[in-house]
């Protein structure tokens, strides 16, 4: 019998969390597997549980939430082999979008674990030690994120398309220093993001054509653009076709180091500090349950 860990964000896409656990908790159930679920505070109340429960003996962690959510137990994940199964709640979901996931049809999702298909995919590791599923990004979209975050008002989406008009207003390339494995390119940038998968922000797909299986990472730089061409081609992102414009530049490496002064990374969409931030692939290291399995 599967024993596994649900880990449920209930901040998660305004608070779907809850709803999604409900139900997976009721078909994992009645499927056999024994079903321990775990909660927190925050992120760390959440790890503190996760890691008694592991403790305990696990075979899979089911993470209901977002990007953010996955984010904050991955490396609890890695460390001990585990399992990993994705009940999308998020307002984003990157990984489930970006491995075929189902994203609002629970019940599909619940059945992709309960399947048990187990494919391997990298993970991104900072030097830190913190383990990212999608994009390392900095430069305009951390710039955007670090506004947003300083706004009190207004709330959800809202705040991002203000802090994006404000902070597009004051851009300007910035100086970025990248080493790619050992070689160092200097560029005037707008943004560097770094793809273990190809998309952020919810299906932004930023790093397009990054395989998530390939044991790389995708690092990929705006070179400047004018504002004017930035907001034209802005929703290119969503598809994927801006790698075909000439400011769009790609380096597949195994690990990489990003220096800007006074700009700050993002990973999975949680912040992970000032640059400089380094990060190298681990490939295979996730256990994904996922709709098709490794080849
Ligand atoms: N298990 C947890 N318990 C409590 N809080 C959590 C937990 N996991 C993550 N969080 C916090 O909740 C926030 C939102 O989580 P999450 O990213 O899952 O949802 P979202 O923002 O709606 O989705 P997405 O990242 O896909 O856009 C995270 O930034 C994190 O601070």
């Amino acid at each position: 019998m599967m024993r596994c860990a649900l880990v449920v964000n209930p901040h998660s896409g305004r608070r779907r969390g809850d709803e999604v656990a409900a139900a997976a908790h009721t078909r994992l159930t009645a499927a056999g597997a024994e079903v321990v679920v775990v909660r927190g505070a925050d992120t760390s109340g959440a790890r503190a549980h996760l890691e008694t429960v592991i403790a305990g003996g696990l075979d899979a962690v089911v993470v209901v939430g977002g990007d953010g959510a996955l984010h904050a137990v991955l490396d609890l994940v890695v460390r001990h082999d585990l399992l990993l199964g994705l009940l999308p709640a998020g307002t984003g979901n990157d990984t489930a979008r970006s491995t075929g996931i189902p994203v609002g049809d629970a019940t599909a999702a619940v059945d992709i674990v309960l399947a048990g298909h187990e494919r391997r995919l990298d993970v991104a590791r900072t030097g830190e030690g913190v383990h990212v599923m999608t994009v390392v990004a900095s430069g305009f979209d951390s710039k955007v994120n670090e506004r947003a975050n300083a706004m009190r008002w207004p709330r959800g989406n809202m705040r991002y398309n203000l802090a994006i008009v404000a902070e597009l207003r004051a851009f300007s390339p910035l100086p970025f220093s990248i080493t790619l494995d050992d070689r160092v390119i200097e560029r005037e940038a707008m943004l560097v993001a770094v793809g273990n998968g190809p998309s952020f922000g919810g299906g932004l797909r930023i790093c397009e054509g990054a395989a998530m299986d390939d044991g790389l990472l995708d690092v990929c730089i705006i070179n400047p653009v004018s504002k004017a061409k930035l907001l034209r081609v802005f929703p290119r992102l969503y598809r994927g076709t801006h790698v075909s414009l000439p400011e769009f530049e790609r380096h597949r490496v195994r690990s990489v180091t990003l220096s800007s002064p006074g700009i700050v990374a993002y990973g999975d969409g949680e912040r992970l500090g000032a640059l400089p931030v380094s990060a190298e692939v681990v490939p295979g290291a996730v256990r994904l349950l996922s709709p098709v399995p490794s080849p």
